[in-house]
């Protein structure tokens, strides 16, 4: 496969949802980690943001949820978002369905939560107290809780990122079947490629406070590891990034199979997870 074909940069095709112009930001009076930066996200796009600690990527999330007081320049956002965090913010004395339920109000508050947490799989766990759930099963709670508002943006902030390896690949296919079927503009704030490609149709770069890099990604979905074109994308955005694959913090695929497999109890993982590794990674265990 020809990298250009699959990975070019973008243009715009579909109406706007999120159109950002000349923003900045900076805290403490000190450098401007959002520097006059222009975006634009169209209606029911998945983009992934990637950039290094500290380039801006939280503040940019947060700017575009209303949860920053103070940026300058110009923000428009639909009224229907939701955000899901790394950690998965349940109130832990209200139950499951209350959580989602949430400042709804409405009289079918319940019945709305009861139908997105069946939809995450968590249809058994209505009535459970948060702390009582794993942490795949809380991060599916949070995302339920997005979900029930019918968002039109939904901001994710590295939501994967303090999952064990098999929960997150299970996550990030939920994710992207919730995505295919309500369609909502995706931002995804993540430190990790595979992540990226797996799940977006655009890969940003945050650098020096703008949009540094912005590709579009045109692998068939749903995307696996394996397939033709994937290593090779993967090998161009690390290049662009300036990323040696073999440096620290840059797992190569047959570390994160070592990593998939450890997380399973003795190494002997069930023959669904063995499936699911398989499909992802391409290998045989
Ligand atoms: N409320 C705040 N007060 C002061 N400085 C802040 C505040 N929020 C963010 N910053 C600073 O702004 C910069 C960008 O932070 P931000 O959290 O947006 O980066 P990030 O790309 O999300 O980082 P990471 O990948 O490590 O999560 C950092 O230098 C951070 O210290």
């Amino acid at each position: 496969m020809n990298v250009h074909a699959a990975f070019h940069q973008t243009t715009a095709a579909v109406p706007p949802i999120v159109q950002v112009s000349n923003l900045v930001r900076s805290f403490d009076a000190g450098t401007n980690v959002l520097d006059h930066l222009d975006l634009t996200i169209g209606d029911g796009e998945f983009v992934a943001l990637l950039g290094r600690s500290g380039s801006g990527k939280s503040t940019l999330l947060r700017t575009l949820a209303g949860l920053d007081a103070a940026p300058e320049g110009t923000v428009s956002v639909p009224p229907q978002r939701a955000v899901v965090f790394q950690e998965p913010r349940l109130i832990p004395w209200k139950p499951v369905w209350a959580n989602v339920a949430l400042g709804l109000g409405a009289s079918d508050a319940r019945e709305r939560a009861v139908a997105a947490l069946t939809e995450v799989g968590l249809g058994h766990r209505l009535d459970a107290w948060p702390l009582t759930l794993s942490g795949g099963e809380a991060q599916r709670a949070a995302l339920a809780r997005a979900l029930v508002r019918q968002p039109k943006l939904l901001l994710l902030d590295e939501p994967f990122a303090a999952l064990d390896a098999l929960t997150r690949l299970k996550t990030q296919g939920l994710v992207a079947s919730l995505w295919m079927t309500h369609r909502p503009a995706i931002l995804l704030v993540t430190h990790d490629v595979d992540e990226a490609l797996l799940l977006a149709d655009r890969v940003l770069v945050l650098d020096k406070g703008r949009i540094a890099l912005d590709w579009r990604v045109n692998l068939e979905r749903p995307r696996r590891h394996a397939q033709r074109g994937f290593a090779e994308l993967r090998a161009g955005l690390l290049r662009e990034l300036g990323i040696d694959e073999e440096e620290e913090g840059v797992e190569p695929l047959e570390s994160s199979v070592a990593a998939l497999i450890k997380a399973q109890s003795g190494g002997n993982p069930s023959p669904v997870d063995r499936d699911l590794i398989v499909s992802h990674v391409g290998v045989s265990l």
